[in-house]
């Protein structure tokens, strides 16, 4: 009897990003089929197209904040649902052909995101030099081996993997920064609440007074947490926008699936991009006793008596 095909994994490639160190992080080296895609874009477009099963992109760093590419391939097009998240600690180099001596450098390339954590220390090892962006920090490798570029910032192992070596090393104007990668498969089965897992959604909500505080209601009357929140444009016109934003608890958490009801209801347009394991290493904060399953289960249960007149 043929086994199960192996799992093809997508990710923001080529080979020696940090997308590619956090898939094997979240999956292992050893787990099924690992396919480098040439943007975040081709990485959504190959799991809705059927090529890949599940794509790892990139989110959001704690220095330069979201990935638009993400963020806006989420909210628009087929529905996609995040399945994981992985944080990342990212360390850069700035790494050039051998022989190569910052001197040499005219012109250096990255993804726009190592470069914005990396600015401050590029103006001071090559004054003068304009960085220019790349699709990764691995394709920005890829392109000075192949002589395109001067230099490149980009993580120690894809400096290893194009045959380039380090012109400096922990490039990073602030240490420790962490990047939030998300897994995300077409939709299907969601993963079981944990007891601590994050809720993520894109709200569309009309251009009119209170509409942010009718989303905020949603959550606070229910004692739902958020962990991140913030305001795409929708690209229709200027001043139309949409809340991207992820909040504590599972969807088949009492609390979060009436939050989401309700929502539905306020929002011109609710997306729900998927409940899964929180990550972080931290806790989602107590559920007060009003806002339990077993708090909503009685209340249902007092209305429907209620209803049928047993007051
Ligand atoms: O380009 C990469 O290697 C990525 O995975 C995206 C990225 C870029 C910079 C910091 C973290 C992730």
């Amino acid at each position: 009897m043929p086994g199960t095909p192996p799992t093809r994994y997508a990710y923001l490639g080529p080979e020696g990003t940090f997308a590619e160190s956090a898939l094997i992080s979240a999956v292992g080296a050893d787990e099924g089929i690992r396919q480098p895609a040439a943007g975040v874009p081709a990485a959504l477009a190959a799991v809705r197209s059927g090529d890949a099963d599940a794509a790892l992109v990139p989110l959001e760093n704690s220095v330069e904040g979201s990935v638009p590419a993400t963020m806006d391939g989420l909210a628009d097009g087929d529905p996609l649902l995040i399945t994981r998240e992985v944080f990342l600690a990212v360390s850069f180099v700035l790494a050039g052909r051998p022989g190569t001596t910052p001197a040499d450098v005219r012109s250096v390339v990255s993804h726009p995101h190592a470069l914005a954590q990396t600015a401050g220390s590029l103006a001071r090892l090559l004054p003068g030099v304009v960085p220019l962006p790349a699709t990764s920090t691995a394709e920005a490798a890829r392109q000075v081996a192949d002589g395109e570029h001067d230099a490149a910032v980009c993580a120690p192992i894809a400096a290893e993997r194009y045959g380039l070596t380090a012109l400096a090393e922990d490039v990073a104007d602030r240490p420790g920064a962490v990047t939030r990668f998300v897994l995300v498969a077409p939709p299907g089965p969601l993963p079981e609440p944990t007891g601590n897992d994050k809720t993520s959604l894109v709200a569309v909500v009309g251009d009119r007074t209170g509409a942010l505080l009718d989303v905020l209601s949603e959550f606070a009357v229910r004692g739902i947490s958020l962990t991140r929140i913030e305001s795409r444009p929708t690209r229709e016109r200027l001043g139309v926008y949409s809340f991207s934003l992820d909040c504590e608890g599972h969807v088949a958490d009492a609390r979060v699936g009436e939050a989401l009801s309700g929502l539905h209801r306020v929002c011109d347009d609710l997306r729900f991009l998927g409940s899964y394991p929180r990550a972080d290493g931290r806790e989602n904060k107590p559920v007060t006793p009003v806002s339990t399953d077993a708090a909503f289960r009685e209340a249902a249960g007092w209305l429907e008596r209620v209803r049928a007149g047993r007051v």
